[in-house]
């Protein structure tokens, strides 16, 4: 709680009135190199490689992999362009687990075992970079907007992480957003009944993962907000819906425009839809900072206490600009919509398919939680088996399948070569997910894999499945995605049993930045309790 009666926000300024944010450019440079001698090589502290002094390390150019011609036969004659996770596994049993790919003058490295992807991840420096994120980037300086820390480098980079980690990540704040999803997951469970009812298929919700990117947008503006956006009403407002799209599209679009040279953007469909998907992501932002920033100007003028979570103490801290805000603000809601969204779809796709994994998840949670009780923080500690369901679905549908890190700082050494600055380096987690001497019997669901005791978590390399990426740069919403994904999990298998869709149809993943099934998830929730033991209480939430 916290109270004020000097918040000057509107001394800053309305979010309309704010320049944007002159940014240079980093761009990436494959750059020309000679063969080199690294005496400095023990920096990297790798489990697997330490050079010494007199170890001739290979160059680049030294590296095998295909030339464009083959990239682009792979993409679209082979048609790997939306299974490019897929592409992965392909390459790295061509070219072993480190090779490079060539997309017009762009050369990425690619990283394909998991003592390769710590070596990378192990040097990355004070000021992580992992991609220019060009495209994302230049919308910015189109529209004068400021970055977040999805797209913010170096020293400005941290000052940013620096201001927005704490209520994301600190366990005593993160917990106190727990009755706020809670109250999202309560009205979640009322509309998989409706939508049952409604759907004309008996027990089957269909496209559940729509339905998820609803309660996922619903999730984290609830968080950052403390705001309602009707997701979670029968007719979702269109605006709302319109932001999930325009995530989506963004996401899409990314990948297609990121294929060609910038100076062909402007004159490209792809991009004007690109623009057009932005635009709408920061009109919503604007609208709900604007709102809160009035609200709390009402609360000063009143003398009132001025209370909030994530928002409001953002825009009180007045650690930022408002358009810095702002900035921060889209990057955290995009970034929250299709990542829990698609986890929790799949996790509970593969339940439905394994009945036995299903019901030792459901045994746990009645015991942890028996009778009405709805779990929160606490009562999640206490289910290892629910957190193993979530760390395996991340093995198996990595939301992030390939990511990424440039060299911005120093050479890198990996393995046995020495890589110039600015080397870009596609981490392919998606691969190394499936490998069979880190996760035996990779393609099967297990998540007795994830708890300690013979076979399970002591003995997996620790870089083996990092779903939320790694170190200083690593996913600021983790916390805030788990314990979303956590609470909605646990209540959605008390309440109901998932069993697959009688129509019998199976979903494979696909790349569209993000992994995401390639077709809807429809699935059946049987109720495990007759309708009338319901808890009145909740129903009235
Ligand atoms: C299942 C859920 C999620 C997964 C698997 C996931 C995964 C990731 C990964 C792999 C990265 C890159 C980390 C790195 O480069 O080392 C990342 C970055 C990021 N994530 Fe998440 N994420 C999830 C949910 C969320 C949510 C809910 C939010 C917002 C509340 C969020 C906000 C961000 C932000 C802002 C970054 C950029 C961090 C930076 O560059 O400093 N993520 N996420």
């Amino acid at each position: 709680m916290l109270r004020t009666s000097l918040v000057n926000i509107g001394l800053r300024g309305n979010l309309q009135q704010h320049a944007g944010v002159q940014r240079g450019k980093a761009g990436l440079n494959s750059g020309k190199h000679a063969a080199m001698h690294r005496s400095d090589a023990s920096s990297s502290s790798s489990s697997s490689t330490v050079m010494g002094d007199n170890v001739k390390l290979k160059t680049m150019d030294e590296l095998g992999g295909p030339n464009f011609l083959t990239t682009l036969n792979w993409l679209f004659v082979k048609g790997y362009f939306k299974t490019t996770q897929q592409l992965q596994i392909e390459h790295s049993k061509i070219y072993g687990p480190l090779w490079k790919s060539k997309y017009g003058p762009l050369v990425v490295v690619n990283v394909a075992s998991a003592d390769l992807i710590e070596q990378v991840l192990r040097q990355e420096g004070r000021h992580p970079v992992r991609t220019d994120m060009p495209h994302w980037r230049s919308y910015r300086e189109l529209r004068n907007q400021a970055h977040g820390p999805l797209t913010e480098m170096g020293a400005k980079w941290q000052r940013i992480r620096s201001i927005l980690n704490p209520r994301m990540l600190k366990p005593k704040h993160v917990s106190s957003y727990a009755n706020t999803i809670n109250e999202v997951v309560t009205d979640f469970i009322h509309r998989v009944i409706w939508l049952r009812e409604t759907g004309g298929r008996g027990v089957v919700v269909n496209d559940l993962t729509g339905e998820l990117y609803k309660f996922a947008f619903e999730g984290i503006c609830s968080v950052l907000f403390e705001a309602r956006m009707g997701c979670m009403n029968e007719v979702v407002p269109p605006e709302t819906q319109k932001f999930i799209v325009s995530v989506g599209e963004m996401f899409r679009l990314s990948q297609i425009i990121v294929l060609f040279p910038k100076s062909m953007w402007p004159y490209m469909p792809f991009w004007k839809q690109f623009v057009a998907a932005w635009d709408h992501l920061f009109k919503i932002s604007e609208e709900l900072v604007q709102q809160k920033m009035e609200k709390i100007q009402e609360e000063v003028h009143l003398n009132q206490e001025v209370e909030g979570a994530y928002l409001t103490h953002l825009l009180l801290s007045e650690e930022m600009t408002v358009t810095e805000v702002l900035g921060s603000i889209t990057e955290l809601l995009l970034a929250g919509v299709d990542t829990t969204s698609n986890t929790i779809a799949w996790s509970l796709y593969s339940l439905a398919k394994m009945p036995e994994i299903q019901e030792q998840l459901y045994q746990e949670v009645i015991r942890v939680c028996p009778g009405d009780k709805v779990p929160n923080s606490e009562d999640i500690s206490h289910m290892p088996y629910l957190k193993a369901i979530i760390r395996e679905t991340l093995r198996l549908y990595p939301v992030v399948p390939g990511n990424a890190r440039v060299s911005v700082e120093t050479e890198f050494v990996v393995g046995d070569h020495l890589f110039p600055k600015n080397t870009l380096f596609h981490l392919c987690h998606y691969a190394v997910s499936y490998d069979e001497n880190i996760f035996p019997d990779p393609h099967t669901f297990l998540p007795q894999r994830w708890l300690r005791g013979v076979g399970g978590k002591s003995k997996q390399h620790p870089f083996g499945s990092v779903p939320f990426g790694f170190g200083i740069r690593a996913c600021l919403g983790r916390r805030v995605a788990e314990l979303e994904m956590y609470l909605l999990l646990s209540r959605l298998i008390k309440e109901f049993e998932v069993k697959p869709d009688p129509a019998g149809t199976t979903v494979l993943p696909i790349t569209r930045t993000l992994l995401c099934p390639a077709k809807p998830i429809n699935l059946q929730f049987v109720d495990r309790r007759v309708e009338r033991e319901r808890p009145r209480a909740a129903a009235s939430l």
